[in-house]
């Protein structure tokens, strides 16, 4: 039996309803049979090789050819009904739950023993910061400065500390286009690092294994850094085409020496947590095999230590640099607003999305 202009808007209704992302392939897919059975074959303009999004869109929906309208109809409601048996529906989220208060998305946030552990939570994805991340990051410190604990810890779930920010980031273009995007972008990412500049209590990385790009750079904003000695060190902006971030342009020089600095924001070297030990920028490494235990029996008794007089010494050793950080993290968000729009930096975006055949 042929899908009916019912079932095709119970489908469409259905798939608003999927708790769970299904994925790039199977959204362009979901895209194309959509627009094929509501307007027929793709007669739009071709977007240009930037427009990431709209050129994936664009090949789908040309893609399918001169397929019937019924056709594309009846293949969009076997496809969401292929999607609703695999996948869980949000129908069954209890009605006005609020996410915020009870969890998050994207971290795991817990609060023992007079520590707040903010711990990165996609592991699959080497914990990348997406969108998502970003901002709930930023809710968890503004409320771990507000809560009980008197010391506040940063670490990834799995192998990764983090790869650093999430390369699709890139790919969502609003109708304001890149320049919207990037414009957009710099706002959040100065709001981001002005977070870990103002936090006003001890703030620890537990660096469980490797880091990359803005994960290693706000280490410079932390008040100690235990790296397991798994973990590695890695900011490969220029060969990202991109600038770097996180007040690192000001950090780094002071911590390590700007000729020490200039090889890792410049030339991108990849340290080894002894090598980044050596420079200043890591507190203490751990071997891994006892990296955990080691570290938090030290966190906890920090943790017992007086609260007031920890953040009134953080303050007393941060405070005259605040105002020098938050021109440093401007300056620096406004460069990379341009950078992003190069073509150097679009170039190594395209190149890392079609290894992954994420385009
Ligand atoms: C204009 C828009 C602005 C948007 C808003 C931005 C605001 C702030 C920007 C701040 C800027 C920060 C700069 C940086 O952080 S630069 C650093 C960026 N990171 C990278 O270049 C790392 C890229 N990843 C890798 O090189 C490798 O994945 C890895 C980390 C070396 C691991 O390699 P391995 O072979 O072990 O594992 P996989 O590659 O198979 O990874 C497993 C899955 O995880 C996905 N992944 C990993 N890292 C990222 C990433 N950074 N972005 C997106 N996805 C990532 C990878 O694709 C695999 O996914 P899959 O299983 O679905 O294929």
């Amino acid at each position: 039996m042929r899908a009916s202009q019912k079932d095709f808007e119970n489908a469409m209704n259905q798939v608003k309803l999927l708790k769970k992302d299904p994925g790039n392939e199977v959204k362009l897919k979901l895209y194309s049979l959509y627009k094929q059975a509501t307007e027929g074959p793709c007669n739009m303009p071709k977007p240009g090789v930037f427009d990431l999004i709209n050129k994936a869109k664009w090949d789908a929906w040309n893609a399918l050819g001169s397929l019937p309208k019924e056709t594309a109809r009846q293949n969009y409601v076997d496809l969401v009904s292929s999607l609703s048996s695999s996948l869980e529906s949000s129908s069954q989220v209890e009605p006005g739950t609020d996410r915020k208060s009870t969890g998050y998305e994207t971290l795991m946030v817990t609060s023992e023993d007079g520590i707040t552990k903010i711990m990165l939570n996609r592991p699959t994805k080497k914990n990348a910061l997406n969108v998502e991340m970003y901002h709930e990051i930023m809710h968890a410190l503004k409320a771990a400065s507000k809560d009980d604990s008197a010391i506040t810890v940063l670490t990834g779930n799995g192998d990764y500390y983090s790869s650093g920010n999430d390369l699709t980031n890139f790919t969502d273009i609003p109708p304001g286009g890149v320049e919207e995007k990037a414009k957009n972008g710099a706002i959040l990412l100065r709001e981001f690092v002005g977070c870990f500049i103002d936090f006003p209590k001890p703030l620890i990385a537990v660096v469980n294994g490797p880091a990359v790009g803005i994960s290693v750079t706000l280490l410079g904003l932390f008040d100690a850094v235990y790296a397991s000695d798994r973990a590695t060190f890695h900011t490969p902006f220029s060969h990202l085409g991109q600038s770097p971030e996180g007040c690192s342009s000001y950090t780094f020089p002071k911590i390590m020496s700007p000729a020490k600095a200039t090889e890792m924001l410049v030339f991108g070297k990849k340290l080894t947590a002894g090598e980044a030990c050596a420079q200043g920028l890591v507190t203490e490494v751990f071997p891994d095999s006892t990296f955990q235990k080691e570290v938090w029996t030290r966190l906890k008794a920090f943790a017992k230590l007086p609260p007031n007089a920890m953040r009134i010494s953080k303050e007393i050793i941060r405070n005259r640099e605040k105002e020098k950080l938050h021109a440093v993290n401007a300056e620096e968000c406004s460069v990379l607003q341009g950078r992003w729009l190069s073509d150097e930096c679009m170039n190594a975006v395209v190149n890392f999305l079609s290894r992954k055949s994420k385009l």
